[in-house]
């Protein structure tokens, strides 16, 4: 099949917006078949254009062969450049440190696209070329389905984006994959293998090993199926982005920000009346669109079926706690509320969040808590919940939350800000470091006869630890609802039972 067998050639002129000479272009390189493949053709093509090729190589630091690729394209691009080839090498290395349930694939995707952009204009290139071809496009399109993926999702690869300040360019996104496996044999490119493409944790490598060859039996141009399928959506995209770029200012206003937002900030709000109008799909999107240009997250399927529902049918004032955790560098984790009022739905960050301390009427009027690591400790209904980090000085000493107890103040009750420092009242305390009033209200935490915690104001001096003992800080938030998809993986700790 010519389809097969025809080596690709990638598009210099294409990628390099006017003329190519002089020009200065980087190939993203892993040292896998595919970006060595791009970077053979790049190079091959920038000599006779007079364009020239700046391999970029991430380090991810996570790998035991990391160091093995790194190597082989460098001395690839060494070996080229010897024989008169106009190539050159840079590479980063990175340290990365994923937080409790982040993904590690996420996290290092992330924080490659931003090594490689700045790598790219350092070096002063026009765009970066990624070696994505057709077979990867159908396999994302496939993961993201599974994953229930929406427009966006579905759209999978854009053959060019502008991200981080940079051009990223996927020439060989239209090609099959065999074209890439031909062009590899017919120029024997060296290549290394990635041995974690074996490994059935990720869900990619099943689909590649498990599904994909027998998707390929039964419907032998799957590939090129899905690959479509994609494209359409990604039309489908550009039409919904303009449709809500008229809709959503329709239906929504901003607001003047509250407590805790940046200064001269303002909120979106969505106008529920405005939005109830519109039938359910076009509801959803709504809602979708306003609270991804009000958070610049996307909210979880989970959540748009609960507001949906929930925002329109409420009759006045309403709040929904969300807690929703980091997915990668440029998605930070999110926590505040939604809230309802006077017919308007807003995003509130936590710390533009009055703290409401209200036990439910059947609650006890203290807790007995018993915590023996640091993590977050969920309280019963209306105490919200703490959360105890370990700190390498001013903390309590972690063994005194094994017996603990948290109550409401009761008046009298005094705190000391520092070692050396007289104990005051509460409400002197509050104001000399001007908490606010609303911020004043949680419960107070005492361990051994001694106040250790009041929120707002922190840990008791006199519960310090010594220096080298093993010790926390705590914080306490109120009352949450977390989704509870939204926390696979991130274990409450700690019991609480009635005082
Ligand atoms: N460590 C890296 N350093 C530089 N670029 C990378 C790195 N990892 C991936 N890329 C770029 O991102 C593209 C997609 O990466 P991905 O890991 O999804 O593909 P792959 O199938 O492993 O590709 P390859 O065979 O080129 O390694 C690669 O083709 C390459 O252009």
């Amino acid at each position: 099949m010519a389809a097969t067998t025809t080596p690709p050639s990638i598009e210099l002129p294409a990628a390099l917006p006017s003329s190519s000479a002089g020009r200065r272009l980087a190939v993203a390189c892993s040292g896998g078949r595919d970006s060595m493949a791009l970077l053979h053709a790049a190079v091959r093509e920038g000599a006779s254009l007079g364009a020239e090729v700046v391999a970029l190589h991430v380090h991810h630091g996570l790998s035991a062969q990391a160091d093995t690729w790194l190597d082989h394209v460098r001395e690839q691009c060494a070996r080229w450049a010897f024989e008169g080839l106009p190539v050159s090498f840079q590479s980063r290395r990175l340290a990365l440190s994923p937080g409790v349930g982040e993904s590690v694939e996420a996290l290092a995707r992330g924080a490659r696209y931003q090594a490689l952009a700045q790598m790219c204009q350092e070096a002063g290139c026009d765009a970066v070329l990624l070696a994505h071809h057709r077979r990867d496009q159908a396999e994302t399109f496939v993961l993201q389905a599974l994953r229930g993926a929406g427009v966006a999702g579905l759209a999978c690869m854009a053959g060019a984006m502008q991200r981080h300040g940079v051009t990223w360019l996927r020439p060989w996104l239209g090609q099959p994959r065999e074209r890439i496996e031909a062009y590899v044999a017919l120029h024997a490119v060296p290549f290394v293998d990635d041995d974690s493409n074996v490994d059935h944790r990720f869900a990619r490598n099943r689909l590649r090993l498990a599904v994909w060859p027998a998707l390929q039996q039964a419907f032998g141009d799957a590939e090129q199926a899905l690959a479509q399928a994609a494209a359409h959506q990604s039309d489908v995209l550009a039409c919904m982005d303009d449709w809500l770029a008229i809709r959503l200012p329709e239906v929504s206003r901003a607001v003047a920000a509250g407590q805790g937002d940046e200064a001269g900030a303002a909120r979106l709000a969505l106008d529920v009346q405005a939005w109830s109008i519109w039938g359910e799909g076009p509801r959803r999107e709504l809602l979708r669109g306003w609270f991804r240009q009000a958070t610049g997250r996307v909210l979880p399927a989970s959540w748009v079926q609960r507001l949906h529902v929930e925002a329109l049918g409420a009759a006045a004032a309403r709040r929904w706690p969300m807690s929703l955790r980091a997915l990668a560098p440029n998605q930070p984790g999110l926590e505040g509320e939604v809230v309802l009022y006077r017919g308007l739905l807003t995003w509130r960050p936590w710390a533009a969040v009055p703290s409401v301390f209200s036990p439910w009427a059947d609650q006890p009027d203290s807790l007995s808590l018993h915590i023996e690591t640091a993590g977050r400790v969920m309280l019963p209904a209306g105490w919200g919940q703490l959360m105890v980090e370990p700190v390498a000085a001013e903390g309590v000493p972690l063994s005194w939350l094994n017996d603990c107890e948290l109550a409401p103040r009761r008046g009298g009750e005094r705190f000391q800000m520092a070692a050396g420092r007289p104990a005051r009242s509460l409400k002197k305390q509050f104001q000399m470091l001007a908490v606010p009033a609303w911020a004043r209200e949680g419960p107070l935490l005492w361990a051994q006869g001694q106040l250790i915690f009041v929120p707002g104001l922190g840990m008791d001096a006199r519960a310090w630890g010594r220096p080298g003992e093993t010790q926390v800080r705590l914080t306490w938030r109120p009352a949450i609802i977390p989704d509870p998809s939204e926390h696979a993986g991130i274990p409450p700790v700690g019991r609480a039972v009635a005082g």
